[in-house]
């Protein structure tokens, strides 16, 4: 049995294109102040030091830009996760840019290394770069490939230098040596912006991906059931909730890399309610929010922060049994 949730807060936007994510926490915090709400003042919190200094230095890897920093961000979330996890709690994590999810998932994965561990992805983005396929260098669209251990070489595009590609093993081998989860125990929600080299991935592993017109069509909990018997060989699960996924022409594009045609609020509200209905959940992400980007003042934090008041109570309630 879990004590209670623990924030995590994960300030760190170097590995997006994009400068702002970093902020995204505080912007959450702030619509909660601004709603009256006390969330932020009723759970215990812990803060991640970052390298977002780096930002200022020039950096010699184009395909993995400061991949040095982003590997030491992922080792020291990872640490602060498998200590929340150790120490009986729920590990709540507020990222910046969705790179951390290497360090969260070693975390998870050096607490419980004879576990096996899926991963629900709600993203608009599959995030399976390798430094070898990448188009932008951006290492928060290579967390997944990380994780599987998959640098997919037969879709080669870049000549990667050697100084990269060893910080690149040592990216694929935080926390324990190796891939932290099968292909087969990651499923998508909402991926619907992808390159080619991906989509090739995706086929060839099979990673089943519940687009967003599959949902509408048979029903979110048809979906988030069929979603849930796909991953019962796991022993726990990990989700992930990148606000791209959301529609942000309907919510809002405050996030680093926007997408239209996603879900909306109500649709990411039911799906993570009936996923955290699964008592299999040990840890909740939530990431990319950019409030500079936010051309609708500080909407996609206050949305957000709406969706994080509807899931901490069935979170709350599976703590206590
Ligand atoms: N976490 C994200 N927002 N990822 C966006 C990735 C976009 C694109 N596929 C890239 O690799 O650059």
């Amino acid at each position: 049995m879990r004590k209670s949730i623990k924030i995590i807060k994960n300030r760190s936007d170097i590995g997006a294109g994009t400068r702002g994510s970093d902020m995204g926490v505080d912007a959450i915090e702030i619509a909660a102040i601004n709603k009256g709400s006390q969330y932020f003042n009723n759970f215990p919190f812990i803060e991640v030091q970052t390298r977002n200094e780096s930002v200022y230095r020039a950096d010699q890897n184009v395909f993995a830009k400061r991949i040095e920093e982003v590997k030491e961000q992922c080792d020291r979330l990872a640490a602060v996760v498998q200590q929340t996890l150790t120490a009986g709690e729920f590990p709540l994590i507020f990222s910046g840019d969705h790179s951390s999810a290497i360090g969260s998932i070693a975390g998870i994965k050096a607490t419980y290394p004879e576990k096996t561990l899926g991963v629900i992805w709600i993203d608009a983005h599959a995030d399976l770069h390798s430094p070898y396929t990448t188009p932008s260098g951006n290492l928060h669209g290579m967390p997944l490939a990380a994780t599987i251990g998959e640098d997919n070489l037969s879709c080669k595009i870049n000549d990667v230098p050697e100084l990269t590609a060893a910080y690149w093993e040592h990216l694929k081998n935080i926390g324990v040596s190796g891939p932290k989860i099968k292909p087969e125990h990651l499923v998508y929600f909402g991926v619907r912006d992808t390159e080619e080299s991906e989509d090739i991935l995706i086929q060839n592993v099979g990673i089943k991906n519940y687009q967003v017109a599959e949902i509408r069509s048979r029903e979110m909990d048809v979906c988030v059931q069929e979603a849930l018997a796909k991953l019962s060989d796991c022993d726990f699960l990990y989700v992930s909730f990148d606000v791209d996924s959301m529609d942000c022409d309907l919510i809002s594009d405050g996030t680093g890399t926007p997408v239209p045609k996603g879900f909306d609020q109500q649709e990411i509200i039911a799906m993570t309610e009936q996923l955290i209905g699964s008592d299999k959940v040990i840890c909740f992400e939530v990431v990319e929010v950019n409030p500079l980007l936010d051309h609708k003042g500080n909407r996609m934090a206050e949305v957000t922060f709406e969706i994080l008041e509807h899931i901490t109570q069935p979170i709350l309630i599976h703590l206590l049994v």
